[in-house]
């Protein structure tokens, strides 16, 4: 057991002494000797005699001799013979005979028990497994301090334990040393040879046993014991050259084994085997036959070299795996050395210098910014790679040098290039074009287009978007678009302050780092929908970024220099010009796209929209051919908005459409007219028949303005009844209205019904309708919410209808706001209006005096076949609107032009 306290110990130079004395022991007492049957103590003072005497030094002839192998005999003055005897419970494995353990007492009474003992010169106790043993070092009480054998805990033998709860077979240990310990005693024994436990004698502070000794039977040594015996020396021999760790101890062990004596080869190849449990243990020590014993033996050891090989062949991956990792890291931390010595690589900080204040080669970085690169350079320098400002530092020196600073890219100017890449986008827009000429002209005058703000106001869809790239493209500039359309938060324009984590520059100065010019064309969409949140108000920081006096030395957050925005065209897009802030709207040039007649829709399909659409359909033009007529009543009944993008979508969907066609049935060509629409893109969407082919009285017609563009709109009257005769508005208000109308259109109406009864009372005074009617007032479309005061006249043409019972002519239209003394306004969104009027096919239409300026510059392709009255009271009106009786009869009769887009259906939204 010294062995194997020696064996789990890192530091075996501790137990020298011990070694020193099982050393000392084994060569004198017990395992090189041949044991003798013991002549037998009767009692123990005959013991205790025994003691002086010398141990024979010499194994007996039996030993030497091959041919018998003896069973262990015991020294003369240990008493083989039945004895009562204290018994120790070992709680961790059985010891066997031949082997020094020392045992720690902890328990006080147990303590005293065996220093009376000694006195009494009793030296001999009985040391039997506990059945509890090996359930866990916890329970056994762990290794017993300066002892290999466990003891509970609590110490020894606390009221004794239990004898059924002890293995039967023992050893008999002579005491060889008692001890004073800091918990206890430590008590040294001789394990001798076995005994076994017939009975309890008496249970004191120690349990004392009844014990017989185990008579080990007497074999021939057979071949097999032989082959038995050194199969476990070579087995041991391997454990030796396996463990180097005890490689001392275990030749000095195998050195004192006597090879002849197999039941001591045994006993001690069973002692060594210290991964077995402790049953298996017991199981050799109670083994009566020899030859099982050494196999079981055996066993114990194949299984304890094959541990210690696992283990070693763990550890040596372990170590492998270990020192592969440190070896890649030595050589690679070499190779960098290695490399920085050849200059091949320089330091990480190095390397990004060199990277950065490469980009600043071709540019001119004014001053100030190169001043503030400097010194964020010089303290690059000084950062720790790993830390955290290091990456701080290097993203904003990463910004910095990235501007293209003092980098231009070279306008072209040439105006007939302008208008050729112009008209080779877009068709039509003839006016917008004209203006973008201009513009560019100036700039060329000038020799720079800059300071500009372009504003392209319009309905969806009217190519505002893209006729900005086309700029772009055709001056030949770089082209960064975003849309500030519901942005609140002020650093999306000026960036965020670098205190902030993952702090960004704004939009401004990545559309530089995008375009890689100082002056690239920067298109900001729905300009008009820009929010304001409680992060500050993007509007001001836009005025600053945009502003040709400030924008010199626009001043982002994050980027903290100047940088010059000044040579950037700016080009904004809205659809409404009322909600982009004044302050804003007041630097910019407004050029308006007022939206498409069916002409230029049907034109634009054509030239732009189809061979766009097939195109991206992968549908070449002869294997889809879609007809004029299919184009015009796509654009007439199917999309009726000012824009032509639901346009673009119902052509994409006839390409889609037709694909799956030419694919599937391996059609060679596809032809679509207007017959085939309905197959292809569905039932038009809005109702086919005319709503007012002829005019009643009560209805006028008005021209509204909506921010999807202009469009036709009606004010219906009825007289409800007499006052009294079960009418609907019997006691209330004369003039009722519906339609979703704002405050303003509301005021508008009770003008319109004052002025016209003053009219009529004027123009007819035996006309007393006004006195007696009960009016109710509608504004179809009542789902769509309007306002504004330009229904004005047209509501008063509605009323004078119903009064005189005259209808409205049904090719006429009109807007104009009316003053209570019948003096008519003028309105805004004349081009929408005038281009609604023309798209529903209407001939006539009548406009305020006061937009005649408006009128005139309107494009002569809009104008074209429209007759326009202007008008600066309601008399002229009246005479247009009622000239003659039979006029609305006569016009009615030949409704619009084009009675297909009949202006009934055309979408209206706010007056
Ligand atoms: N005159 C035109 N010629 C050719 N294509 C046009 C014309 N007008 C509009 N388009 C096409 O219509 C589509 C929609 O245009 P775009 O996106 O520029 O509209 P938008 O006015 O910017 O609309 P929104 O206000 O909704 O942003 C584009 O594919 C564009 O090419």
């Amino acid at each position: 057991m010294i062995l194997q306290r020696v064996l789990r110990s890192a530091r075996p130079e501790r137990y020298a002494g011990s070694l020193e004395r099982l050393t000392r022991l084994t060569q004198r007492r017990q395992w090189t000797l041949p044991l003798r049957q013991s002549r037998g103590f009767s009692s123990e003072s005959d013991a205790a005699a025994a003691e002086n005497k010398e141990p024979p030094s010499q194994p007996s002839e039996h030993s030497a001799s091959d041919a018998v192998a003896q069973p262990p005999s015991i020294v003369q003055r240990v008493p083989f013979r039945e004895l009562v005897l204290p018994c120790i419970p070992l709680y961790r494995r059985p010891l066997f005979p031949g082997i020094v353990a020392p045992i720690l007492v902890q328990d006080s009474a147990a303590c005293e028990a065996f220093l009376a003992m000694k006195d009494g010169g009793n030296r001999f106790a009985g040391l039997f497994l506990h059945k509890s043993a090996g359930q866990g070092r916890q329970q056994g009480g762990g290794e017993a301090p300066g002892g290999i054998t466990a003891l509970p805990a609590d110490g020894l033998l606390r009221g004794a334990p239990d004898p059924d709860q002890l293995f039967k077979v023992g050893v008999i240990g002579e005491l060889l040393r008692m001890a004073p310990r800091p918990k206890g005693l430590e008590l040294t024994y001789m394990c001798h040879h076995r005994i076994r436990a017939t009975g309890v004698a008496r249970r004191e502070a120690l349990l004392f046993l009844h014990t017989e000794p185990v008579q080990e039977e007497k074999v021939e040594q057979t071949t097999s014991i032989r082959a038995y015996s050194l199969a476990v020396v070579e087995t041991l021999r391997e454990l030796l050259s396996a463990g180097s760790l005890y490689k001392e101890q275990l030749e000095l062990l195998l050195e004192s084994v006597d090879v002849n004596n197999p039941y001591h080869l045994a006993d001690l190849g069973a002692c060594l085997a210290s991964t077995a449990d402790a049953a298996a243990l017991q199981e050799i020590l109670e083994e009566p036959r020899l030859e099982e014993r050494l196999s079981k033996t055996l066993g114990l050891l194949k299984s304890e070299l094959e541990t210690i090989r696992v283990q070693r062949k763990i550890s040596r991956q372990i170590e492998e795996n270990v020192s592969n990792a440190q070896r890649k890291f030595f050589l690679n931390e070499q190779l960098k050395y290695i490399r920085k010595e050849l200059g091949l690589e320089k330091d990480e900080r190095e390397s990004v210098k060199s990277k950065l204040l490469a980009r600043l080669e071709q540019k001119q970085v004014p001053k100030q910014a190169a001043s503030v690169i400097d010194e964020e350079m010089q303290k690059l320098s000084a950062l720790d790679p790993a830390s955290s400002e290091y990456n701080v530092t290097r993203n904003y020196l990463d910004w910095l040098t990235i501007i293209p600073w003092g980098v231009y890219s070279q306008d072209n100017l040439d105006i007939q290039n302008v208008r050729a890449v112009l008209d080779e986008d877009h068709y039509g827009m003839d006016d917008v074009k004209k203006r973008i000429q201009e513009f560019i002209a100036i700039g060329k005058l000038k020799g720079t287009v800059e300071g500009k703000i372009l504003l392209l106001s319009g309905p969806p869809g009217v190519g505002k978007t893209t006729i900005g790239k086309s700029i772009a493209r055709a001056l030949g500039r770089k082209c960064y678009r975003f849309s500030v359309g519901g942005m609140s938060d002020v650093a999306e324009i000026k960036g965020h302050r670098r205190t902030y984590v993952g702090a960004m520059p704004g939009k401004f100065i990545q559309a530089l780092k995008v375009a890689q010019t100082q002056n690239p064309l920067i298109l900001i969409d729905e300009i008009d929908k820009l929010g304001r949140g409680w992060q500050g108000d993007p509007s001001s920081a836009l005025l600053e970024a945009l502003d040709p006096e400030q924008n010199n030395a626009f001043l982002d957050h994050y980027l903290d220099v100047p940088v010059d925005l000044s040579k950037t065209l700016f080009i904004c897009t809205a659809n409404v010009i009322d909600s982009i802030p004044s302050p804003l709207l007041d630097r910019m040039e407004n050029i308006s796209l007022p939206g498409y007649i069916l002409e230029e829709k049907v034109a634009i399909a054509r030239r732009h929209l189809v061979p766009q659409a097939r195109k991206a359909a992968g549908l070449t033009a002869r294997q889809l051919v879609i007809r004029e007529g299919a184009l015009r009543a796509l654009a007439r009944d199917y999309c009726r908005e000012a824009g032509v993008r639901s346009l673009q979508k119902q052509i994409e969907r006839i390409c889609r459409k037709v694909a799956l066609q030419i694919v599937n049935q391996d059609i060679g060509q596809m032809v679509v007219n207007s017959e085939s629409l309905p197959e292809l893109v569905g039932k038009p969407p809005y109702a086919s028949e005319l709503a007012y082919r002829r005019m009643p009285s009560g209805v006028a017609r008005g021209l509204a303005w909506t921010p999807l563009g202009g469009a036709v709109l009606y004010v219906e009257s009825i007289d409800t009844g007499h006052q009294g005769s079960g009418g609907a508005f019997t006691g209330g208000p004369r003039l009722h209205t519906t339609g979703q109308i704002g405050s303003v259109m509301k005021e508008s109406s009770d003008i319109a019904l004052s002025f016209a009864r003053r009219f009529l009372q004027a123009k007819d005074p035996a006309n007393r309708f006004f006195e007696r009617a009960y009016i109710h007032m509608h504004v179809p479309e009542g789902a769509t919410p309007k306002d504004g005061p330009s229904a004005g006249c047209t509501m008063v043409t509605s009323l004078l209808s119903l009064a005189l019972n005259r209808p409205v002519p049904s090719d006429l239209a009109m807007t104009g706001e009316m003053t209570l003394t019948g003096r008519i306004l003028p309105v805004g969104g004349i081009r929408e209006k005038v281009v609604a009027a023309k798209r529903a096919g209407l001939k006539r239409v009548l406009l305020p005096q006061q937009n005649i300026r408006d009128w005139e510059e309107l494009p002569d392709y809009i104008r074209r076949g429209l007759e326009v009255s202007f008008v600066s009271s309601y008399d002229d009106v009246y005479r247009i609107a009622f000239a003659s009786a039979g006029a609305g009869a006569s016009a009615g009769a030949s409704g619009p032009a084009d009675a297909n887009a009949d202006d009934a259906r055309e979408t209206t939204a706010v007056a």
